[in-house]
């Protein structure tokens, strides 16, 4: 759909405007209390900006904006597979929902809030990565919170099994400071050392590249930062990933550049190991994160 059909058919006056960026349709969204940016490529979240705050997402200056490239920060939609596919490790990382065009559902504004869903269905290029039909659907809520929900229903004959993440790009001040609350005891895989470990420290901080998968993770954490806090609760998950990628992988990722590690943490609510999702014919799974800042 063209850039003047979306405004006409989703666009809501002064609350949501299509504008055409790098090689997508941006969605900017402004309410009372917050402003927020949606990408139509990969229906990646790039900005949240509560009223009178910094953005609390992250999107790396050195970003790429290109067809079959994902956008490195804000939440990349990482679906049907989390990381590495598990039997081709010729298919794309993460899945290929952040390397797709979504469709723009439906828009509303209903009080303090604006909603827009995007979707995704099966088709032919699809059956190459994921052989079943499928409807995921996006939907972003922005208001005091920003809400972001992925649905994916199984509209085949046949179950077919789903590993996600939504990646959040945390904007922090300084990853050597930064510290995370709410993993305290948890058990988790360690997938720098290929280990399982337990999280012994009441707060989780970093003194290098950090890859965890924490398991059995249904409660909310935050984000301790010098002068915020961010929390992020979730939905339809029991893993939480905590990703940095220190300061050699980054220097060798030149989509984020030598030195922008330090201003970025990943928690991401997850669906991988023991809760790969199977989803029966007809039935729906919903992974979830609302974020925040106090
Ligand atoms: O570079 P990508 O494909 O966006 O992945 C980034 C990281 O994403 C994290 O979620 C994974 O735990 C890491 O292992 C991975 O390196």
């Amino acid at each position: 759909m063209r850039l003047k059909e979306l405004n006409e058919q989703y666009g809501i006056d002064g609350a949501l405007e299509f504008q055409s960026e790098q090689h997508t349709e941006m969605a900017y969204i402004k309410t009372a209390y917050s402003t927020a940016k949606v990408s139509i490529y990969g229906a990646q979240v790039l900005s949240f900006i509560p009223k009178g705050k910094d953005d609390l997402l992250f999107v790396s200056s050195q970003s790429v904006y290109k067809e079959g490239k994902a956008i490195r920060g804000g939440i990349p939609v990482c679906w049907p597979w989390f990381n590495a596919h598990p039997t081709d490790s010729t298919k794309p990382s993460h899945g290929f929902a952040r390397i797709s065009r979504w469709e723009v559902l439906s828009t509303k504004k209903e009080g303090d809030e604006v909603v827009i869903s995007l979707g995704l269905k099966s088709d032919d290029r699809t059956k190459d990565f994921l052989p079943y039909d499928f409807e995921a659907v996006l939907e972003v809520t922005v208001g005091k919170r920003l809400n972001v929900e992925l649905t994916t229903k199984n509209v085949d004959s046949k179950p077919f099994d789903v590993s996600a993440a939504l990646h959040t790009y945390f904007n922090i001040s300084d990853i050597a400071t930064v510290k995370l609350r709410g993993l305290h005891k948890m058990a988790y895989k360690d997938d720098v050392l290929g280990i399982d470990a337990l999280q012994e420290d009441e707060m989780v901080t970093f003194s290098g590249r950090t890859d965890r998968r924490y398991k059995e993770t249904e409660a909310e954490v935050s984000i301790i930062d010098a002068n915020k806090t961010i929390k992020v609760g979730k939905k339809g998950s029991k893993i939480t990933v905590v990703w940095n990628p220190g300061a050699e992988l980054a220097s060798q990722m030149a989509d984020l550049g030598k030195e922008n590690y330090k201003k970025m943490v990943c928690v991401e609510s997850a669906n991988s190991l023991n809760d790969t999702i199977t989803i029966q014919p007809g039935t729906s799974h919903c992974l979830g994160t609302t974020i925040y800042s106090v």
